[in-house]
């Protein structure tokens, strides 16, 4: 498939709109979040290499805001053991359409079932290894305690949840410094001053992070027994959290 670049963002915009998951985002996708993410390609490697450690037999694995199929594509590469199945889930029909192409051309064995819906509403059950890669910082800040929970619950005995996120931090100095990387990681990466700042205000009310420490407590408070923040680069992060 062609990679399609992102200039969504490159002219001036006349009236800025919030960041959404439409036609145009998923026509460059895997373009932006790569140049957007630092480190994205080792994450989505090496989540199937954990994958494949954590994978039951008999059992689901759930990949929550699952966009394009990336995380999907690496588990499914990895897990070994049998009877596992997939469930990707995305609420944005236009991601899920185009997932569903990409997942089709993929040969391998583990079956996948894509399904457009609300992951808030999404029943997690018999999960092994459930994935939300960048997604939990798009569900409304009130909603998340709840959704952990369900996830918790949805785990076998020795399953567990790996948890990518952008973080923001508690003193100005590390926000500043975290936050000036990131830039400079961008426009390394080809994005203009303009770019970055107007995609910064599109994202405003829409990504809303949080910082490891609550990210950390959420997980404890719903029964995790266990979090390790097995990866970092400048402000983006990713937890894997034991049953
Ligand atoms: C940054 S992308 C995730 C990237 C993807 N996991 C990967 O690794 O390539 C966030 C995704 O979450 C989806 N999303 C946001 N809110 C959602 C919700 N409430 N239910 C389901 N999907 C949601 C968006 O449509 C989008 O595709
Ligand atoms: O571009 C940014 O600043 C980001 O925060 C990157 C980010 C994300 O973390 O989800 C935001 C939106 C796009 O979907 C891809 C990546």
């Amino acid at each position: 498939m062609i990679k399609k670049a992102d200039n969504i963002f490159a002219s001036p915009l006349e009236q800025m709109v919030d960041f959404r998951f439409d036609e145009r985002v998923v026509d460059v996708f895997p373009d932006m979040i790569q140049r957007s993410v630092p480190g994205y390609g080792t994450l989505i490697s090496n989540i199937g290499i954990l994958t494949a450690r954590y994978a039951q037999e008999n059992s689901s694995c759930y990949d929550l805001g699952s966009s394009l199929g990336a995380v999907t594509l690496s588990m499914r590469q990895r897990i070994k053991a049998e009877g596992c199945q997939i469930i990707a889930v995305d609420n944005s029909a236009a991601m899920i359409e185009r997932a569903k192409k990409i997942i089709a051309a993929d040969n391998n064995r583990v079956p996948v079932e894509l399904r457009c819906e609300d992951i808030n509403q999404t029943l997690i059950e018999n999960a092994s290894v459930v994935v939300m890669n960048f997604t939990l910082q798009f569900i409304a800040p009130a909603l998340r305690d709840e959704l952990i929970r369900q996830i918790y619950q949805g785990l076998k005995p020795g399953g567990v949840f790996i948890l990518s996120e952008k973080l923001t931090f508690d003193s100005d100095e590390q926000q500043t410094f975290f936050t000036e990387a990131h830039h400079d990681f961008k426009r390394a990466n080809g994005y203009s001053d303009l770019e970055i700042s107007q995609k910064r205000s599109a994202l405003e009310n829409v990504l809303i992070p949080e910082t490891l420490s609550t990210h950390q407590h959420r997980l404890s408070q719903a029964g995790f027994s266990r979090s390790e923040c097995w990866f970092q680069c400048f402000n983006f992060a990713s937890l894997i959290a034991f049953k």
